[in-house]
């Protein structure tokens, strides 16, 4: 298998530290989807120390990470850290501080019932700490907002530049991080667990305070009443779909289509082709069909809250008896007793009952375990310290750096197989591309070409044979030396969110950008024939050719609510217009990336099938720039088109199938009538 961190994923396949799942995978059906989880304990008799062992088990590996994680946060940001730890403890417990306000409030309304015309000092008091707790609350939110955004600037400032000057092509970020701050999750959710945790504390405690604090005989049944809510809600048990997580799909052919048509008909990116395609119109006929095909199914996608998925219904019926039962049991068994006073104590006893339903709940339904918070510490600490697996020399490249030539290439038996394909992309292939050499590699589509040069840049390495770069073993040389010295103009250039400028000098170190109007910049500019549309752009090389950010997600896209037409206007000035270019300016300005790029240490200069999207007179300009730059450099090109330029080349590699079929000069191909004659024939 090729060895190379650009095609392995090195996020781990589990995430560190939790359990290995080695029970079978269970399977439910939900409506049209069929979900699947995993069933964690399945011995009862292993029990709750089984779950306790394993977590610590899991954890305690990743506990150093997160306590340094912990530490490196507090030093980037003490006083907004302390400041949003101190904002969560106020949170956690103010809502329980209500609920004992409104205690006192109602026992003294209760006392003032049965002894009338006392203690307004009392009520002033519980009033002015009613005021001035709702006053702290609305101060407490703001900086609770203000010390987040701090805590995230910082840790976006620390982190993200430490994880990018780690081999950012290599890292396999995704996966890892599940948010644009890396650390923050962490915090968000440990100080969230911190805080679910004091909420049910504190509302425990004002619950029994309030219980215990009524003089009536059937004081013991009351609290035992208010309990059991909670308790039954916490401790019911999940028919094991909730534990752990689950996937979940459809097979529904007739859902999947409707999603489809629904695609075509309201994403924008498609109505322009759909008009030349001819659908303008059927569409909803053809949704109609699929509907009724569909039937009146369950299509809600199985989510915790869908009712009835996690738990059976016997369980759910038992905690929702239990909701009401003090006010039941009070109002039932002991109506002799109920008073104006009791009713009121009542409300507020099933007020906090639900309150703690609502905590316990939301303890539920918090996602992330400790485990899994300790392990993201860790993947951030990994990410920071990656190293690639890429083999990497201690050669340096070029090795002589005053000898001006280019670079000398040899393939022995080399075979590639991408990850998971059923058949070798390049199999058994050599060859050998002297110094200075002009090479053309010619072939059907799928034959290998690509392929072949990637692993020149070692984007991957061989599954076999041996690559030799001016006489020694490719990996003998320092990787990223070696890969300054080659050009490449890839066959689909991307366009960088950026500005022409941007574009065009990207990779070179920020010392060697050119400034305004600079000559290199012009010089690479004409040579990649983009002069003429870059100077026609509204800002010139300023012109800002894809948005560098954007807000647009499933949750905002820079507008909320009901916004006028007016205000979707001012949205998109502020905005700032995004600039698009056609195919063929894309590849220009690609290329002009590319002559920016060579330099005197430049020793290879490779261009895959770069001209496509030119028109005839810009593909020849182009590749005449090329030549007029070669200057002693080796230079492979790869194309389809290649009658003009097969009797300049030094050599052609003709593929098929991922081998070498044929190799030589034009005049001694085309007399073969083999391959190679059959791609010239087709071109005249
Ligand atoms: N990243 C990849 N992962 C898996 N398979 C790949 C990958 N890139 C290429 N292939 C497969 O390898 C084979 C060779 O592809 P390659 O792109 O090298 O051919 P090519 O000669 O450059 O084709 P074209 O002329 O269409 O550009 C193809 O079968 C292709 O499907």
């Amino acid at each position: 298998m090729p060895s190379t961190d650009a095609l392995v994923d090195h996020s781990p396949p589990y995430p560190d530290g939790l359990p290995s799942p080695r029970t079978p995978l269970r399977h439910r059906r939900h409506g049209i989807f069929d979900i699947a989880f995993e069933e964690r304990n399945s011995d009862p008799t292993l029990g709750i120390s089984h779950l306790i062992l394993g977590w610590l088990r899991g954890t305690r590996g990743n506990v150093p990470y997160a306590r340094r994680l912990c530490a490196e946060i507090f030093s980037l940001a003490p006083w907004p850290l302390l400041t949003y730890l101190a904002c969560n403890i106020w949170l956690s417990v103010s809502s329980a501080l209500n609920l004992f306000f409104l205690s006192r409030l109602l026992n003294v309304l209760e006392d003032s019932l049965s002894t009338p015309g006392i203690q307004p000092e009392m009520f002033q008091i519980i009033a002015e700490m009613w005021l001035s707790f709702a006053l702290i609350s609305v101060g407490v939110d703001r900086v609770f907002t203000q010390s987040r955004d701090r805590i995230r600037s910082h840790l976006r400032a620390h982190f993200i530049p430490k994880l990018i000057d780690e081999q950012p092509l290599l890292f396999p970020i995704s996966g890892s991080f599940d948010s644009e701050v890396p650390g923050w999750n962490f915090v968000h959710h440990l100080t969230r667990k911190m805080r679910i945790c004091l909420t049910l504390l504190s509302q425990v405690v004002v619950l029994l305070y309030a219980i215990s604090h009524k003089q009536s005989p059937e004081k013991e049944l009351l609290m035992t009443f208010c309990i059991v809510h909670p308790i039954l809600r916490w401790l019911a048990p999940s028919n094991g779909i909730g534990s752990e997580g689950y996937v979940f799909w459809t097979d529904s052919a007739p859902y999947k289509r409707l999603k489809a048509l629904y695609g075509l008909a309201f994403s924008p990116q498609y109505r322009g082709d759909l008009t030349l395609d001819g659908v303008t119109s059927g569409l909803g006929t053809e949704y109609r069909k699929t509907s009724g095909n569909l039937g009146i199914v369950t299509d809600s996608e199985p989510y915790p809250w869908v009712g009835g998925l996690l738990r059976s219904w016997y369980w759910d019926f038992l905690i929702n008896l239990t909701l009401d039962l003090p006010l039941a049991v009070y109002a039932l068994t002991l109506p002799s007793r109920m008073s104006a006073s009791s009713v009121t104590s009542m409300a507020l006893l099933q007020q906090a009952t639900n309150t703690l339903a609502i905590s316990i709940g939301e303890y539920g339904m918090d996602p992330s375990s400790l485990s899994e918070l300790f392990a993201q510490a860790k993947w951030l600490y990994d990410g920071i310290s990656y190293e690639s697996t890429t083999i990497n020399g201690h050669m340096p490249y070029p090795t002589d750096k005053s000898k001006k030539s280019g670079m000398s290439i040899s393939f022995r038996n080399v075979c590639l197989e991408y990850p998971g394909s059923i058949s070798p992309a390049l199999d058994r292939v050599s060859f050998d591309v002297s110094a200075g050499q002009l090479v053309l590699v010619v072939g059907a589509n799928g034959s290998g070409k690509s392929s072949m040069l990637k692993l020149l840049a070692r984007l991957f390495d061989p599954t076999m044979g041996e690559i030799l770069i001016d006489g020694n073993a490719v990996d003998t040389y320092n990787v990223e030396q070696l890969r300054r010295t080659m050009v490449f103009l890839s066959q689909s250039p991307v366009i960088y969110p950026g500005t022409v400028r941007d574009n065009i000098c990207i990779g070179l170190p920020h010392a060697h950008r050119p400034g305004k109007g600079s000559a290199p910049l012009d010089g690479a500019c004409r040579k990649g024939g983009c002069t003429d549309f870059v100077t026609k752009l509204p800002n010139g090389y300023d012109t800002q050719l894809a948005p560098t950010f954007s807000f647009e997600n499933d949750f905002c896209d820079g507008t909320y609510g009901i916004v006028s037409e007016r205000l979707r206007q001012e949205l998109q000035t502020r905005r700032g217009r995004r600039v698009d270019i056609s195919g063929g300016q894309k590849q220009r300005l690609a290329a002009a990336r590319t002559f920016m790029r060579m330099t005197d240490d430049t020793r290879l200069v490779v261009v895959d099938e770069a001209t496509s999207s030119l028109d005839p007179v810009a593909e020849r300009d182009l590749l005449a720039e090329f030549r007029a730059s070669r200057n002693g450099r080796t230079m492979i090109f790869v194309t389809h088109r290649f009658h003009h330029l097969a009797r300049e080349a030094d050599q052609i590699i003709c593929m098929r199938e991922g081998t070498v079929v044929e190799r030589g000069t034009h005049d001694e191909l085309i007399n073969l009538d083999g391959e190679y004659s059959k791609l010239y024939d087709a071109q005249s």
